[in-house]
Parts: C-alpha cells; sequence; structure tokens
C-alpha cells in the first residue's frame, strides 16, 4: 500500500475510520478525530475503555486497509464527562451503580464492574455511598482494614486487588451508622467524597443506598456524577422500582447511562436447566420504553454470589469465567455510554 500520494493518505484514514465506526457501532463524525495516519503508521486514541478488544480491533483495521505492514496503535485516553457541581480532584468520571429496590445486587454489580473496568484498562476506585448497610469492604475482602493519613488532612483510600476504595464501613461498626439520620449519613457521604485523597482515577464506581427517597435524591445532588448505572432483577415489583430510580436521576439531570438486568435467570449447576426465576425479559422491556441501553443481563449464579460474599469477586478471582467476560462486556458499555452522553450523541 502506497502512502505516497494525499489522496491514498486520506483513502487508507477512511477505511480505517470506517472500520473503527463499524467495530464500535458508531457514526464516523464521531470516530474521525480518534485516528491519525502517517507514512504507514496508525494511531488509534480511544476515549472509553475496551482492552481486551484492542487485538481483534487491529485485525480488523489491517484486513479494511488492505496493508499487513502497517504499523498500528491503540491507546486509551478515557475523557472527563462535564457534571453540575464540582469534580472530585484527579477523578474524571464518578458514576452511580443504584437501584429502586434493596437486594437486586447493586453491590456485587458495583464491585464487579468496578473490576472488569479496571481489567480494560481503566483506572477505578469504589466508594461505598450505602451509609446505612455497607457491604463493599466485606466484597473487597477487607472488612477490618482501617484508613490512615499521610498528611492528616486527607484519608488514604483502602487499597484491594488492584481499586481503592472507601466505605463508611472501615471507620465505624456497621451497626452504629444504620441509626443515623439524613444530614448525618450526607455528612459522612460528603467526608468520604471530600476527605479521601483519591488518585489519579478514570472512573470512581458509587454503590448508592437502595431506594428512591429523599435521602437518595440528595446524596445523587451531593456527587458530582457523570451518570448513573441502574440496576434491576426481571419481575415487575422490581422494575416498578427501577422506574422510580430512572425518574429521579432525570429529576436531577444526571444521564441514565444504562441498565443492568441482574438474576435475568438461573443456570442449574447439576443439569444445565435454565429457569426464569424472576420473570423473563423485564429488563428488555424497560429498556424499550425508556429508550435506555440494556448494559449487560447476569444470571443467578451460586459462583458470583460465593466470591462476592468471600470478598474476592468473580472478575478478581477467575477472570477466565464466562461470567466475568459478560462483566467485561458491561465494563465495555458503561465506559462506552459515559463518553457518548458526555459528548452528547446518544
Ligand atoms: N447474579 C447473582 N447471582 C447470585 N447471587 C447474587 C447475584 N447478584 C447478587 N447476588 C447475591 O445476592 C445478595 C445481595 O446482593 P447485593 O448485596 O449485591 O445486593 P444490593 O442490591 O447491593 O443489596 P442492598 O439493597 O442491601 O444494598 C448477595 O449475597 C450477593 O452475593
Amino acid at each position: 500500500m502506497l502512502f505516497g500520494s494525499k489522496n491514498n493518505k486520506n483513502i487508507e484514514q477512511l477505511s480505517i475510520v470506517e472500520c473503527i465506526s463499524r467495530f464500535f457501532e458508531l457514526p464516523i463524525v464521531s470516530v474521525e478525530s480518534w485516528v491519525e495516519v502517517k507514512k504507514g503508521t496508525v494511531k488509534v486514541t480511544l476515549p472509553f475503555a475496551s482492552k481486551s478488544l484492542h487485538e481483534e480491533l487491529i485485525k480488523q483495521i489491517i484486513i479494511s486497509a488492505e496493508d499487513t505492514k502497517l504499523d498500528i496503535s491503540i491507546d486509551t485516553q478515557i475523557v472527563s464527562a462535564p457534571t453540575k457541581i464540582a469534580k472530585i480532584p484527579k477523578v474524571k468520571n464518578v458514576i452511580a451503580v443504584a437501584s429502586g429496590k434493596g437486594g437486586v445486587g447493586k453491590s456485587t454489580t458495583s464491585v464487579n464492574l468496578a473490576y472488569a473496568l479496571m481489567a480494560e484498562g481503566a483506572k477505578v476506585g469504589i466508594l461505598d455511598a450505602d451509609i446505612y448497610g455497607p457491604s463493599i469492604p466485606i466484597m473487597l475482602g477487607n472488612p477490618t482494614a482501617k484508613p490512615s493519613s499521610k498528611d492528616n488532612k486527607k484519608v488514604e483510600p483502602i487499597s484491594a486487588h488492584g481499586v481503592v476504595a472507601s466505605s463508611i464501613g472501615y471507620f465505624v461498626p456497621a451497626e452504629d451508622a444504620t441509626v443515623w439520620r439524613g444530614p448525618m449519613a450526607s455528612k459522612a457521604l460528603h467526608q468520604l467524597i471530600n476527605e479521601t485523597a483519591w488518585p489519579e482515577l478514570d472512573y470512581l464506581i458509587v454503590d448508592m443506598p437502595p431506594g428512591t427517597g429523599d435521602i437518595q435524591l440528595t446524596m445523587a445532588q451531593q456527587v458530582p456524577l457523570s451518570g448513573a448505572v441502574v440496576v434491576t432483577t426481571p419481575q415487575d415489583l422490581a422494575l416498578a422500582d427501577a422506574i422510580k430510580g430512572i425518574a429521579m436521576f432525570n429529576k436531577v439531570n444526571i444521564p441514565v447511562l444504562g441498565l443492568v438486568e441482574n438474576m435475568s435467570y438461573h443456570l442449574c449447576s447439576q443439569c444445565g436447566h435454565k429457569e426464569a426465576i424472576f420473570s423473563e425479559q423485564g429488563g428488555d422491556k424497560l429498556s424499550e420504553k425508556y429508550n435506555l441501553p440494556l448494559l449487560g443481563k447476569l444470571p443467578l449464579n451460586i459462583d458470583i454470589r460465593q466470591h462476592a460474599d468471600s470478598g474476592k469477586p468473580l472478575q478478581v478471582s477467575n477472570p477466565e469465567h464466562a461470567l466475568s467476560e459478560v462483566y467485561r462486556q458491561l465494563a465495555r458499555q458503561t465506559s462506552k455510554y459515559c463518553y457518548l452522553k458526555s459528548v452528547q450523541i446518544a
């Protein structure tokens, strides 16, 4: 393939842009600025996390450019989405993981999403905003960890398997926080956000308290959110609460990036029989009705529960597990829609 003339270069550039546009199912205009072609080298800078797809993307670019000698590099520069309130220093994006109803798997989704984003090349932290029922320390396997401070002003977040986290659970016994009234919970959240020495992060995943009442609304307004992911199970009761969750974020103008249907079905580990314990298609219907992407569907699976409860989430303990790939897909989708919302083309 010749790069001598301007025309050839343009044709080459166009075919690469078209290839990336097809690959990520995005319009050509949004992809153009990511590609730089120069004398046989192609530099692609992606604005969202998708590390596990880079190898395949390189293959596709070579095929579409019909040039096996191209020197292709793919880099990731996560874009920081605009927010209504002042950003947390060094933190590009804050994503809330919320649910209208308790017990649908919001915390499990939060931690696996965090590790899956890390596996896709992002720097990630977790903020446990579930002041009344913090479960993140248990899920990260460090419930007895005690935070320390280097400068006596800010507290260092706790590290666990490559992500950093902060939770009220590291500061006070769980039973103490459960009796706090709204203002106290708000103050605690304010301190967790602003008095933690967060390192450079692409994403801070916030495990929100379940529900859609005043407390949750205040909290949603307290955090500089780039977007929210709403977790639901497929049955009508949970869906009705998920709708309230969507309405809550709409009310405070925080973009809902999409939905996660958790416990979609149960796959029997003995006989492989698939059973829709919590009904079927609820997430799909909700996604269609509210024009929101269904970012991922996770089955009710014993490995997810055992690993979350034992402090080493599936994504960390067994990245080769088929469901770890489902979480990585969820992470790629979440990152992509966070970017799309930030440039207002979704
Ligand atoms: N897909 C799944 N398969 C199997 N077990 C799951 C799944 N998702 C969550 N669980 C289990 O369900 C229980 C509740 O999950 P989790 O704590 O994540 O829910 P939650 O919505 O955050 O709850 P809360 O409302 O108390 O904050 C946990 O024991 C967890 O391990």
